[in-house]
């Protein structure tokens, strides 16, 4: 059996940072955890990545290429769709080893995730060749400190995992950014949701104010 987290959120909201982080904090315990970065408009990142799609097809191909001459979304979405097309690529670059522990670095386009098949059909692929895949849904703190952002953030993040239909986690990014009230609050609120949801029963609801 092979590992994998697919690492999705909005863009800038922290996707590179967090795979960053869990990579070192692996090596940290002498374990090892790849990074494979899967957006091919990355300019910098701070891992080292075992695998890049950039290696495959970036967005200035698809941008420059007079006949498709695509502009940055459709240019994005045409280089996943060329990667599940050339999918042979990745299985090869995978090979086939055992306890393997990866983690994808998406691109920040959130209709990759929420409506389009294609990151679905990259799971598909994954858990044929003996990955058990969990989804990570990284989300900038700041999305839960205003009502409408919270309910926007937590809609996209549950249209996520309903589209992709793997096992769940939302992470909560740049927490240190946030003033000590505002921590509290998120806390606090947390508290409520936690204690609610583990006594809410069947056809029941739970709800809280920020
Ligand atoms: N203070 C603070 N900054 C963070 C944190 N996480 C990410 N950042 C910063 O936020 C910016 C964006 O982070 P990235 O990790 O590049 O975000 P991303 O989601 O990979 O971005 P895209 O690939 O463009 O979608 C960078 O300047 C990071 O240093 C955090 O937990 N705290």
């Amino acid at each position: 059996m092979r590992y994998a987290q697919l690492v999705m959120g909005p863009a800038g909201s922290g996707k590179s940072t967090y795979c960053t982080n869990v990579q070192r904090h692996a090596e940290d315990s002498k374990r090892s955890i790849h990074v494979i970065n899967l957006d091919p408009a990355a300019e910098r990142f701070d891992y080292v990545p075992a695998l890049d799609i950039r290696d495959l097809i970036q967005l200035s191909d698809a941008m420059e290429d007079e006949d498709l001459m695509f502009g940055p979304n459709g240019g994005l979405v045409f280089c996943m769709e060329y990667l599940i097309n050339n999918i042979k690529w990745l299985e090869d670059e995978l090979g086939s080893g055992e306890d393997d522990y990866y983690l994808l670095d998406c691109p920040g386009q959130i209709e990759l995730f929420t409506h389009m098949n294609v990151i679905r059909t990259l799971v598909e692929h994954l858990e044929d060749w003996n990955f058990r895949v969990c989804g990570v849904f990284v989300l900038d703190a700041n999305f839960v400190l205003e009502n409408s952002k919270f309910i926007s953030g937590s809609m996209v993040a549950l249209a996520a995992m309903a589209n992709l239909a793997i096992p769940h986690v939302n992470i909560i990014t740049k927490m240190d950014l946030l003033s000590k009230s505002s921590k509290k609050r998120i806390e606090r609120q947390h508290e409520h949701w936690t204690n609610s949801a583990a006594h809410v029963g069947p056809g029941e609801s739970t709800s809280g104010n920020l």
